[in-house]
């Protein structure tokens, strides 16, 4: 099944134009899509000017405006405010049938179809912020009202941000979020912690930055390269008696693995909470 030229010819339009819809604009832009195909809803006139400067895009302060003749709406705004952007624009979603697509964090499907008038195709997206170099990952949900189109419609779109992966039973999204919607904080921090650490043994801050990023950049690439499981992958760099073992003796005995746990845990619950708290 294929889309229709006249879906396939018609803009995005993402209303909400912060990090997120930065990251995602960013990886469109560097896979070829035409900027002119592209629409960003929002309110703050500097957000607006940096996206048109810096990816040529068309730029709104209404949604209104912006979802005209657009098949295909991202909806990109804090969860707190997602409920008040589905009612006003409800009845161009009941006239039009676009194919909605969330990337907020804890709300539902359910919601954003009942908050758009009901009978719309909704697929509940989480993407992270590695989608700027096209080299995020998203999970994928979608409602009972998105056809093989739709699926299909929402996969390139999010295949521009990086790897894709459907889930059956939306009640796992939360837990998709708290991996790795929210899990390039949770590098970022390790990677933070580390370079305090090289600075505190003595090495001058610049060194220090390029030890670590360069550590987890090529940690990463073997993770993703060589097929291996991060496991195998730790017990090559652990020499018994060295160095490294030295160090990872020391996480364990701080509970690495129960707090990376809880975190993940804790993300996870509280995308239940924003979805309660917004209803
Ligand atoms: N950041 C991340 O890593 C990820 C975020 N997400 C999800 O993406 C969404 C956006 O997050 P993020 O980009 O970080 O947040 P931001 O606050 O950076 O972006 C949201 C933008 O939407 C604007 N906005 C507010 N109200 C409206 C409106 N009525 N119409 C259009 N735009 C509006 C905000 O303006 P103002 O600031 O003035 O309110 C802001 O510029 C959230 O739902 C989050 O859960 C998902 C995956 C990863
Ligand atoms: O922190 C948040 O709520 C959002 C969702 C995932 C990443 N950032």
């Amino acid at each position: 099944m294929t889309d229709s030229p006249e879906r396939l010819a018609a803009p995005v339009v993402f209303i909400g134009g912060g990090n997120m819809a930065r990251s995602l604009v960013g990886g469109l832009i560097a896979r070829g899509v035409d900027a002119s195909k592209i629409r960003v809803v929002d309110p703050n006139a500097g957000t607006r000017d940096a996206l048109a400067r810096d990816f040529g895009i068309d730029v709104h302060a209404e949604a209104a405006d912006a979802v005209d003749g657009a098949a295909t709406w991202v909806l990109a705004t804090k969860p707190q405010v997602l409920r008040g952007v589905c009612e006003s624009l409800a009845p161009t979603a009941q006239a039009t049938r676009p194919l909605v697509l969330s990337i907020a964090a804890g709300i539902t499907a359910t919601q954003l179809e009942r908050w758009l008038g009901g009978d719309v195709a909704v697929v509940r997206t989480m993407p992270n912020t590695p989608a700027l170099l096209g080299a995020g990952v998203t999970g994928l949900f979608a409602n009972a009202h998105v056809d093989a189109v739709g699926r299909a419609r929402a996969q390139a779109l999010l295949e521009s941000a990086g790897a894709t992966v459907w889930v059956d039973d939306e009640a796992r999204m939360d837990a998709v979020t708290g991996t790795s919607g929210s899990g390039p904080a949770y590098v970022f921090l390790l990677a933070e912690a580390m370079e305090d650490a090289a600075i505190a043994q003595g090495l001058p801050a610049d060194d220090a930055r390029t030890l670590v990023v360069q550590t987890v950049l090529g940690a990463a690439r073997m993770l993703a390269e060589s097929g291996e499981a991060p496991a195998e992958l730790r017990r090559r760099v652990t020499s018994p008696g060295g160095t490294t073992q030295a160090a990872i003796e020391t996480f364990e005995a701080g509970g690495l693995r129960a707090l990376v746990g809880d975190a993940i845990a804790n993300a996870t619950r509280r995308g239940g909470e924003l979805s309660a708290a917004n209803d």
